[in-house]
């Protein structure tokens, strides 16, 4: 399974938990990656965590200010990037766009949508996975993998049915063990969390327990 950590513009300390995150994988065997902020890929890169960025623009190096180029966030540290996170809706020609930019700079994609037909659309794209993240579970209580097991499920089926070498993930609510194992078992190859972890008052200990099923 692999556990990307997404810190979205949660006030916490980005090393911090990139620190935590790179140990709790290096301990635990548990792919773990961590997404920051833009302006904090670097540094985050810097402590040997698997660093991701959370977006980059679907442009060239060129006339583009404001933009998240692919080949910075690349030469920063990032391996990859997610795309169209529910909090960062793309028009389908600008994911394309993004996927184009990304593979450009050799980062790794995930392509995040709400359901299971947009998962199918996204698949279709060709990325190297797919994140299901119902935006009404995202940074709740409750695990999709727990309040809503068929929309994972049907997400796994729809990709499968478009690409079945394109990876599935999910994400929202989740932050225990039990979560991910549930993940697992519905068919999703990792998950993606932010809030069990940018909030947490001990990231180690939330980690730790996230991870524990596999370990
Ligand atoms: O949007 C998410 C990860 O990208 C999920 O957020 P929460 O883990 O806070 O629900």
């Amino acid at each position: 399974m692999f556990v990307l950590v997404n810190l979205k513009a949660y006030p916490s300390d980005p090393v911090e938990i990139a620190t935590v995150a790179r140990d709790v994988a290096d301990e635990s065997g548990v792919r773990i990656a961590v997404s920051p902020q833009a302006a904090d890929i670097g540094r985050v890169a810097e402590t040997g965590v698997e660093t991701w960025a959370q977006h980059v623009s679907p442009v060239e190096h060129g006339s583009h200010t404001g933009s998240t180029l692919a080949e910075a966030v690349a030469d920063a540290g990032a391996v990859g990037t997610l795309l169209n996170h529910s909090e960062r809706r793309l028009r389908l020609a600008d994911i394309d766009g993004a996927l184009d930019a990304a593979d450009r700079a050799g980062l790794e994609t995930i392509v995040c949508a709400n359901n299971p037909d947009q998962i199918g659309a996204a698949a279709a794209l060709g990325p190297d996975g797919v994140a299901v993240e119902p935006p009404a579970l995202i940074g709740g209580d409750v695990s999709v993998s727990q309040a809503d097991p068929g929309i994972v499920e049907n997400a796994v089926a729809a990709a499968a049915a478009v690409d079945d070498s394109v990876d599935v993930l999910c994400g929202a609510g989740i932050s225990a063990g039990e979560d991910l194992a549930a993940a697992g078992d519905l068919g999703a190859s990792g998950v993606l969390l932010a809030s069990g972890v940018a909030k947490a008052d001990d990231p180690r200990a939330a980690l730790t327990d996230l991870v524990e099923p596999l370990a």
